[in-house]
Formats: structure tokens, sequence, C-alpha cells
């Protein structure tokens, strides 16, 4: 049979299979440098309870997500495990702890080559968005299932943006060179989802050092699409974030009787 040039076949394997399996990546190697001194940022309190475990729940809370793959620190996997099984979590889901590495993206790398086969969608969320809503996770679970190869969640930004240039010396004023338009600018968060087959062949592919696992399938030619991100996804990098994080944690507690 001839291929039809009105209706190509679709890039994405995943496209259309409601059935399609989804398992989450979680990278979680990371020191949390910028947070400050303590245990590795996945494994710090938040409400009590490590930042990790609130993350593991966010994507197990989404009924579409059967398998979780939790990328720990390097020397870590042991008592990532542990913390794991202490915890309670849906027991309709499953877990596997790998060690990580040197950067997010070979931390996500590692735990792709941790996956069974069988999933056809796979999220990678971090460690450090403890409070993503089911609602994002879904949404851009549907949009893979939809057909896109590669989805992110982002927010407008807030703020004017400016480019600068590097001052001339450390402690010099940085010569803004422009403001670029910021309406068709966007702030991404996590989970970015994909389908398999294309995530793959971009951590294969691609050797540039960069911070999202979208930008290496932008890499690679393809398309990457937006869906609506949420407030509340937002990253754990300094001490301000974790004060909000326990706000809002607090809040959901007292909105739920707890
Ligand atoms: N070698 C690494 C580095 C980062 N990560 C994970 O990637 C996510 C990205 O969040 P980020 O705030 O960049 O985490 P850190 O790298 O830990 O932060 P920092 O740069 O402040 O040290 C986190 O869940 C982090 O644990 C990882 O799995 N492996
Ligand atoms: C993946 C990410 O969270 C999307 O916003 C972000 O790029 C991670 O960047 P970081 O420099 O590792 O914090």
């Amino acid at each position: 049979m001839s291929a039809d040039p009105l209706h190509p076949p679709s890039p994405n394997p995943a496209s259309g299979r409601t059935t399609a399996r989804t398992a989450a990546v979680i990278p979680a190697a990371g020191r949390g440098v910028r947070l400050g001194p303590g245990a590795p940022k996945a494994l710090r309190a938040l409400g009590g309870t490590p930042m990790l475990v609130h993350a593991v729940r966010a994507m197990a809370d989404s009924r579409a997500v059967s398998l979780v793959v939790v990328v720990a620190p390097p020397d870590g996997a042991l008592e990532v495990k542990s913390l794991l099984d202490a915890h309670a979590l849906p027991e309709r889901t499953d877990f596997v702890v790998v060690p990580g590495g040197g950067s997010r993206q070979e931390s996500v790398k590692l735990g792709l080559d941790a996956l069974p086969p069988g999933y056809d969608i796979v999220l990678v969320h971090d460690a450090a968005r403890p409070l993503v809503p089911v609602d994002t996770v879904d949404a851009v679970i549907e949009a893979v299932r939809g057909g896109a190869p590669a989805v992110v969640p982002a927010l407008p930004l807030a703020d004017t943006v400016k480019q600068v240039e590097p001052a001339a010396a450390p402690g010099d004023p940085e010569p803004v060179v422009a403001t670029p338009d910021r309406s068709l600018l966007r702030a991404v968060q996590t989970p970015q989802g994909f389908d398999r087959v294309t995530l793959v062949r971009a951590h294969e592919t691609v050797r540039d050092d960069v911070t999202d696992d979208a930008s290496m399938v932008e890499q690679l030619g393809l398309t990457v699409v937006t869906v609506p991100g949420h407030e509340e996804a937002f990253k754990v990098t300094r001490p301000l974030d974790l004060v909000l994080a326990e706000a809002v944690l607090a809040r959901r507690r007292h909105n739920d009787g707890f």
C-alpha cells in the first residue's frame, strides 16, 4: 500500500492509543546546591515528608501512570528504596530505584535505560517539583496520546525579560542588549511527556548539555508543544521556594481537613 500524503503516519507510535502504558522517570540525584547546605535536595523534608515522596505520589496519583522510576543520588539508591518502602504509595503503581549520574541529563538517561518494555509514553519529572497537581500530569499525558511526540507544561512570564551582555569585569553592571517580546516566551515545568521512542532517540543522539529533555527533542527537528502549566508546579530551587512550598502544602492540608 502506498503512503497517503494527506494522512502521513503519525511521528508518535503512542498516538491515539488510549491504552498506551505510561511510566514516569524522576531524576532525584541532584545535590540542591542552590538550596544551601544539607541532605541531597530530594531527601529534604517538606511538611515532614521527603520532597521525593511528594513527587513520586504526584506521579502515582495519575491513574495513567503504572510505573515510576526514581533516579537516586549515586550512593543513595538503597536509602531511597527503603524510604519509598516506608511510605504509603498506591499499590497499582510499580517502583524501580536506580543510581543517578553527574548531571540531570545523565540521570534521566540512566532512568530511561532501566525502563522495561511495554511503556510507550514516558514522563520526566523533577523530584524538585513536589507539588505538581494531577490535572497537569494528566493534561501532559493526554497531549502525548493525542499525537504530540513531546509535551511541556508552560506558563507565561510575570516579569519583563532582558537579554544582557556579560559584564566587562566581575561586579560591573551588565549592558542590556534587548527586551524580547514577553508574549512569546514561556517558563516550562515538568512533568514533560514524550513518546518513548522519541525520548530515547533524543538521549542517544544529542550530546550538548541541556537543562530539559524537550530541548533535546527540539534538536532532533521535531515539534514540542505546550499545555497549560500550574503555579504550584514550581521548582524548589532556592530557600524561599521551600518556604512557599511549605505554605502551599499547609493550605492543601487545611482544605483537605488534615
Ligand atoms: N546529577 C543530577 C542533577 C540533578 N538531578 C535532578 O534534576 C532535577 C532538577 O532540579 P535542580 O533544581 O536543577 O536540582 P539540583 O541539580 O539538585 O539543584 P542545584 O543546581 O541547585 O544543585 C532535580 O530533581 C535533581 O535531583 C539529577 O537527577 N541528577
Ligand atoms: C527541567 C526544568 O525543570 C524545566 O524548567 C529545568 O530546566 C531544570 O533546570 P535546572 O537548571 O536543572 O534547575
